[in-house]
């Protein structure tokens, strides 16, 4: 059966007022179920429960970190688990999504990456994680404000589907995010920043995960041949500026000696020169049966102190969810050191 999420609002099966009817019970009020939608005829909410299926997931467990951080552990339709974190901090209610079960680039220092790659996840099934995490949270779908294509899985490698759960998230008669609040994260997928970058009426935010100014280095932590050397990236992410004329994050994961040394932070600095970035410093989560451990905190001050110096716009991340196996590269712990919030 189709999935109605995967469905851009504009190919709704209604038309006029019915539509918009439609879209307000799905991304509005986060109805979870044909039955809910009460405004609509008896006929049509009957045609719709035979022809779509509305909700993708199987709520199996929420994990609340100490932070106030939740991670949501789902199952698709078809049996397989995957991951979505919700981090309500303040008034920015952000949400991490997945764009696929597992990731194909397994990166050395990425728990998700060890479990290899499961399959794409459809644009319904990435929208999808906003209404069901906003459903566990007893929350307006559209006061999610924040979000971070960051969860598990490399969005790039899933382009078309990403792309499309974009479109979905932006349109005003969906979820109406502003683009300036959702973010997409990549290893280093040079064709697909410049996608991205003639993809201009999207306009969404763009980090790369770059992690080592050195090849050799950069080839030991992320070892796949999917991903482009880092000339072709920095190369890919300077005509990306040149037409979006957008700043650019670029992650780095801290990873105690391997590339945390003061020359690679030179060596960074240099590489960046002329860009328009801001770099975040990342320390790196544990998890069991990982093969590195974070830099620590005096190493990832000296790091910051020398970028700093070299005029690099520069800021630490502070991992949020740890505890409950939520943070960035922890997802696809089965059973993180946490209590559990219970399954729906
Ligand atoms: C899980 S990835 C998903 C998005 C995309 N695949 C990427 O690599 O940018 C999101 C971010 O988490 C970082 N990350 C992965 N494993 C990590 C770990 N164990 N500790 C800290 N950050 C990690 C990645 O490098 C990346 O910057
Ligand atoms: S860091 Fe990103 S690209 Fe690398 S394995 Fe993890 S999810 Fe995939």
């Amino acid at each position: 059966m189709e999935l109605l999420l995967d469905l851009h609002p504009d190919a709704y099966p209604l038309e006029g007022f019915r539509r918009r009817q439609l879209l307000d019970w799905v991304y509005g009020q986060g109805a979870g179920t044909f039955d809910a939608m009460t405004n609509l005829p008896a006929a049509t909410r009957q045609e719709l429960e035979h022809t779509y299926l509305l909700n993708p997931f199987r709520l199996i467990e929420t994990v609340r970190s100490a932070d106030g951080s939740v991670k949501y552990l789902f199952t698709l339709q078809d049996g397989r688990q995957m991951e979505a974190v919700y981090m309500p901090y303040l008034d920015r209610k952000t949400i991490c999504v997945s764009t696929m079960v597992g990731c194909p680039a397994r990166c050395a220092f990425c728990a998700t990456g060890a479990m290899g790659f499961g399959r794409n996840l459809t644009p319904g099934e990435i929208v999808g994680q906003v209404l069901a995490v906003a459903g566990g949270e007893d929350i307006a779908p559209r006061e999610i404000r924040n979000l971070v294509f960051m969860g598990m899985g490399e969005a790039m490698l899933n382009y078309d589907n990403t792309m499309l759960a974009a479109r979905i998230l932006l349109h005003p008669d969906a979820l109406g995010m502003s683009k300036r609040r959702v973010t997409l994260s990549t290893v280093g997928i040079a064709k697909g920043i410049r996608r991205l970058a003639a993809e201009d009426d999207l306009g969404i935010k763009l980090a790369i995960s770059l992690h080592a100014p050195d090849e050799e280095t950069r080839k030991r932590i992320i070892p796949t041949g999917q991903v482009n050397s880092i000339e072709e990236i920095m190369s890919a992410a300077r005509e990306y500026q040149d037409v979006t004329g957008r700043r650019i994050t670029m992650e780095y994961t801290m990873l105690r000696g391997i590339n945390d040394h003061l020359w690679q932070a030179e060596l960074l600095a240099e590489l960046l020169r002329g860009l328009v970035s801001h770099v975040n410093l990342i320390p790196m989560n544990p998890w069991p049966g990982s093969d590195f451990e974070s830099s620590t905190e005096e190493q990832i001050q000296a790091f910051y102190d020398l970028l700093e110096a070299r005029g690099v716009d520069v800021s630490v991340r502070r991992s949020r969810g740890r505890d409950a196996g939520a943070a960035c590269g922890q997802l696809a712990l089965k059973r993180p050191n946490a209590h559990s919030g219970g399954a729906a």
